[in-house]
């Protein structure tokens, strides 16, 4: 018996990294009676030699997991978020924060195809990232997308750990990825320009070796539809409501309709970000509209 990460998944075969090797692995048959789905990032223990087809036979408990892209056991998670082309939007980026702090992922926000835009736009850009810096956020924005010192602060970012390059198709992530480590060669796409989107070049999760970490090129989406979450979960996902909403009147205030409330204050003199806020309560509204409601 062997141990190990998937690092793929295609068909049917699991395809589980241990000590440098690659090995071609299915799911043991009685994993389908238990509902066990293997995913890329489990750790798992294998029966297998090199070169021939070997069985997963336990898939090890999750530290955490996401739907969306599907990967296990996550530390970090680059969003690559393209200021145009496709178009920039503070909701799709916030769906995937919430997404990420509901599994306890650390974000880096990764700005792409910042050469497009002109100079005011670019300050207009920079107002919004100075806005999730002081968030929380790790924010990695330059004039050139792709210039060594964006590339160095990244590196030292996700050194040392299992990562997920995520975001909307045609953001740039295999692009990014090339950058990182030009011999992986990963194809990229077209935009299209009727659609103004990617065209999902890349059509599977798997686990690149980067430096010392592994980190997960994968598919992108056009829309972001995933709360896994309750609505009174959902203002501790948005870190920088968390905080101040220690101070509102009511323990457990949704910051909505309640009085005295320390984080609609924090809106209106310009502390948190009100297209934080109004995403927040646009979600609010999903979450609670969602049936059937979603229970932990
Ligand atoms: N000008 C410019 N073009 C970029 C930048 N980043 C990516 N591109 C281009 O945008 C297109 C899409 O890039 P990809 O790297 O394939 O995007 P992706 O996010 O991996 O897309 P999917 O695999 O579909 O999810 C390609 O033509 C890239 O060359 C950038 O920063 N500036
Ligand atoms: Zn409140």
């Amino acid at each position: 018996m062997k141990k190990g990460i998937i690092q793929q998944s295609l068909s049917g075969f699991y395809d589980v990294l241990s000590d440098n090797e690659l090995y071609r692995t299915r799911g043991r048959g009685n994993f389908r009676q238990k509902k066990i789905k293997p995913m890329v990032g489990d750790q798992v223990e294998f029966d297998g030699q090199n070169r021939h087809e070997g069985y997963l036979l336990k898939v090890l408990p999750r530290k955490n997991a996401l739907t969306r892209p599907p990967i296990a056991n996550v530390d970090v998670a680059i969003v690559v978020t393209a200021v145009r082309e496709p178009i920039f939007s503070t909701n799709l980026l916030d769906r995937q924060l919430v997404a990420l702090e509901a599994q306890k992922i650390k974000a880096i926000i990764y700005f792409t195809k910042t050469d497009l835009l002109n100079q005011a736009e670019y300050d207009a850009i920079n107002v919004i990232v100075k806005g999730y810096q002081e968030a929380g956020y790790a924010v990695i924005m330059s004039h050139d997308p792709f210039e060594k010192q964006s590339l160095v602060a990244l590196r030292k970012l996700i050194s040392n750990q299992i990562g997920v390059v995520m975001g909307q198709t045609g953001a740039g992530k295999s692009t990014l990825l090339n950058h990182l480590v030009p011999s992986l060669a990963l194809p990229t796409g077209v935009i299209s320009q009727a659609l103004q989107r990617g065209k999902h070049t890349t059509r599977k999760v798997s686990l690149l070796n980067i430096d010392n970490s592994l980190i997960a090129d994968t598919p992108g989406f056009s829309s972001y539809e995933t709360f896994d979450m309750t609505n009174e979960q959902l203002p501790l996902y948005f870190p920088e409501m968390a905080e101040i909403g220690k101070n509102c009147r009511f323990r457990g205030c949704l910051h909505l309709k309640e009085p005295n409330c320390a984080v609609k204050e924090a809106v209106a003199n310009g502390t948190i970000m009100e297209s934080r806020y109004n995403n927040y309560s646009q979600f609010h509204d999903l979450i609670v509209a969602q049936k059937p409601n979603y229970k932990k």
